[in-house]
Order: structure tokens, then C-alpha cells, then sequence
């Protein structure tokens, strides 16, 4: 019996049909397999319009791979991964919601009791530094306000796999940073597996265990990997003056640089 990993796809691939003819479509994913150990960190980075987002949604179970095996602390997922919580790119609060009410929802939905949805809601959201904004709504926080809300959200209800696609790719570089530090120290304390989609290289390397470089599409592959040996705890803005991140970088974008033009050339076909 092999190891039991958090989170696994096996030899995946993912085509998108297109409209009328059932037999042409898009290969966005070929055969790809990636695997994240319990409480392990791994940024998945590559070109734009790769196939990244594709991966994640396989493993939020929101997307069913065309060929492969998707499985979940072991078991074969089926439907939506229950054991995952997502943080996206885009705004995902209710706008009609407050922020507290915004994090209970989740608690709510699971028949947590409204008062002690209520309580949890407000710790984290004091974990989070938003202990005194619970009554504002999403229109009366700033960006960063915003993201820090989502991540309560997600963080309430503890899932043991945290997917987060570019969730700070909207927000400044001083408030990313924040969210980043932030985001660690939360990951240390409880050592939850995350799966985290960028394509920003130094904010793959500052956060992770292990970083997956991703090909040019069609059927976007890993065609690298790096175990990222930084010393913990990290401050994501220090650490990139370290030599050995600088080492690090270099290997990695040695790598990537192709796939990212390549990338880019074929969006200019487009
Ligand atoms: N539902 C869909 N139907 C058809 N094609 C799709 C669908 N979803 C994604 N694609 C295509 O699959 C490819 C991969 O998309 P995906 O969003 O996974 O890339 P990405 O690497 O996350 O992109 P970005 O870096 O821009 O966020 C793209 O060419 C996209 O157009």
C-alpha cells in the first residue's frame, strides 16, 4: 500500500468539448499527478492560462477530470470535496451580508448552533485583526479588509485542505505581504495541507514546502520541482534577501522562463 497523501491527482487529464462537434475540444491538463502530504505546502506556478485554476477545481471536486483519479486523505472523490475549503481569486462574501455574518454562514450551514456560529465567527475574525469590524459590510472594507474576511471564512470551518487560487493577486504589494505573513502564521499553527495557485514565483518560494512548475498549455504537465529549504518561520518580505532564495529562484525561473513566453504567444494567437 502507497503512502496516504491529503490530497492526490493521479494522471490527470482534463478536455474541454467544444460547442457542436462532441469529438474536438482542448486538452487544458494531460497527464498530470500531484500530490500534497497532510499539513504540507505546495504552489502549483505557470504560465498564464495554463491549466492552474483547471487543477484546482479537480481537487475542490467542482470540475471531473476527463481521465484520471482524484483522491482525498485516500478515498476517491466524489462530488465536492468536503474536506477542502477554497479561497478564489474573486470576491466570494455576500455583499447583503455583514463580515461576521459572512464567516457564520459556512457554521450555520454545517447546523452550528446561530450563537455559537456567532462566537467562532467573531474569534476569527479577531485572528484575522478584524475583531472590531463584524457589523461593517463587504462595500465598507477595504480590499485587503475584504480578503482577510474570506480567509476568517474559510479558516472557520477548518478543512483540512486549503486550496486557494491567487487569492492576493488584486491586492497591493504592502497589504499582500501582510496577507501572506498572515496566512503562514495561521498555516503553522494548524498545519493544514495547501494547495496554492500563483503565478508569481516569489510569493511561490517565499510561502512553500514545494513548488510545482507547470508547462505551457495544451495539457499542461509539472515539468519541474523544487523542495523550497528556507528555514520556518519565514517573513515573506525578509526572506527573499536571503542567498538561498535568490539560488532558488534563479533554478526555478530557469525553468519557467520558457513556458512563460511560450504562454504568452500563444494568448497573442488567440
Ligand atoms: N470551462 C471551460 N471550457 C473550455 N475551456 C476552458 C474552460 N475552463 C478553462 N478552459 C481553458 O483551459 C485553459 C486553462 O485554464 P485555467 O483557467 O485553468 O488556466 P490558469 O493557468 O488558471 O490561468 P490564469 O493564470 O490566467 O489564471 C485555458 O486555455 C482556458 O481557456
Amino acid at each position: 500500500m502507497g503512502a496516504i497523501y491529503a490530497l492526490e491527482l493521479q494522471d490527470i487529464t482534463c478536455t474541454f468539448r467544444s460547442g457542436e462537434d462532441r469529438n474536438q475540444g482542448y486538452t487544458a491538463v494531460g497527464n498530470t499527478t500531484l500530490r500534497i502530504q497532510a499539513g504540507e505546502f505546495v504552489s502549483v506556478v505557470g504560465p498564464t492560462g495554463c491549466g492552474k485554476s483547471t487543477l484546482l477545481n479537480i481537487g475542490a471536486g467542482l470540475l471531473a477530470p476527463s481521465l484520471g483519479s482524484v483522491k482525498v486523505f485516500g478515498q476517491p472523490l466524489e462530488g465536492i470535496n468536503t474536506r477542502a475549503g477554497y479561497m478564489f481569486q474573486s470576491e466570494a462574501l455576500m455583499p447583503w451580508r455583514s463580515a461576521i455574518d459572512n464567516v457564520m454562514v459556512g457554521l450555520q450551514y454545517r447546523g452550528v448552533p446561530d450563537a455559537e456560529a456567532r462566537r467562532q465567527a467573531q474569534a476569527w475574525l479577531e485572528r484575522v485583526g478584524l475583531g472590531g469590524f463584524g457589523d461593517r459590510y463587504p462595500h465598507e472594507l477595504s480590499g485587503g479588509m475584504r480578503k482577510r474576511t474570506a480567509l476568517a471564512q474559510v479558516l472557520a470551518l477548518d478543512p483540512d485542505i486549503i486550496l486557494m487560487d491567487e487569492p492576493f493577486s488584486a491586492l497591493d504589494i504592502q497589504t499582500r505581504q501582510l496577507m501572506e505573513n498572515e496566512v503562514l502564521e495561521l498555516w503553522a499553527a494548524k498545519k493544514k495541507a495547501v494547495l496554492f495557485i500563483t503565478h508569481d514565483l516569489d510569493e511561490a518560494i517565499a510561502m512553500s514546502d514545494r513548488v510545482v512548475v507547470l508547462s505551457a498549455g495544451p495539457a499542461t504537465h509539472p515539468i519541474g520541482e523544487f523542495v523550497i529549504d528556507l528555514p520556518r518561520p519565514r517573513d515573506v518580505a525578509e526572506v527573499r534577501h536571503q542567498p538561498r532564495f535568490v539560488e532558488l529562484h534563479t533554478q526555478i525561473w530557469s525553468v519557467l522562463r520558457d513556458e512563460v513566453l511560450k504562454g504568452y504567444a500563444q494568448q497573442l494567437k488567440l
